[in-house]
């Protein structure tokens, strides 16, 4: 489904290189490091944010990077579903207006159990702006979820939420993927929340390890 290809960034220093991945359909995976190791940069050249220093990154049989930016944005709106933990919703509308916004965008609807399972059926009409931190956040997930996305790339999607509300988080991304043959791609620092993904890589020292899958 997606592949990477060689892949070498450095800001002001390298940051790694021949980084390679092959992400299939249906897969989990997470990718760990220390702080600092460059696991987010990553994940912003895989999902279209960040132009590597060099290597490729193949998705749907075309180099992304070497697609116009049109073209490129197509893909990130339609295909690439991205989790951050800072959330940027809309903050004057409602939880349900940001999540329909997504559905009108991509012409599909959530499906109303997801909301259910993220604890957020009872929040659509409050003002996004006055939901506390860890329910904008699962409003943002169940928004990027409305896209039907064929990749969710997670950057530590349940660091501000408790425990108990993380796993049932965690397990609607997991099962979403699964039913419908996407793929998550998950950075996180919590090795026991990666060691639930089917495949496992480490970044250090320069290199991304397949640890596990
Ligand atoms: N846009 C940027 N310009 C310059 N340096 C950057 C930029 N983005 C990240 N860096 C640097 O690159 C390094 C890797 O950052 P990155 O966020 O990818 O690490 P990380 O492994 O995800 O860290 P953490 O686990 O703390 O989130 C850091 O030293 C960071 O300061």
């Amino acid at each position: 489904m997606l592949q990477a290809i060689n892949l070498s960034h450095s800001f002001e220093y390298p940051l790694f290189s021949e980084v390679n991945l092959d992400i299939k359909a249906g897969s989990t995976t997470a990718i760990v490091g220390a702080s600092g190791s460059g696991k987010s940069t990553i994940l912003h050249i895989l999902s279209t944010l960040l132009k590597p220093k060099s290597g490729e990154v193949i998705f749907g049989g075309k180099n992304l990077y070497s697609l116009k930016d049109d073209e490129l944005l197509k893909i990130r709106r339609q295909d690439f579903g991205i989790i951050f933990q800072a959330h940027y919703l809309f903050r004057g509308f409602s939880a349900g207006e940001n999540i329909e916004l997504a559905s009108i965008l991509s012409g599909q609807k959530i499906d109303k159990n997801i909301l259910e399972r993220l604890g957020i059926a009872g929040l659509m009409s409050q003002k996004a702006s006055e939901l506390s931190g860890g329910q904008q956040q699962r409003i943002s997930i169940a928004r990027v979820l409305a896209k039907r996305p064929k990749i969710i790339f997670a950057d530590e999607p349940t660091g501000n939420l408790d425990s108990h509300t993380a796993a049932d988080v965690m397990s609607v991304l997991c099962e979403y993927a699964k039913e419908q043959s996407s793929a998550l791609v998950l950075v996180t620092h919590d090795e026991r929340l990666a060691g639930q993904m089917d495949a496992q890589f480490g970044l250090e020292n320069e290199k991304l390890n397949q640890i596990r899958g």
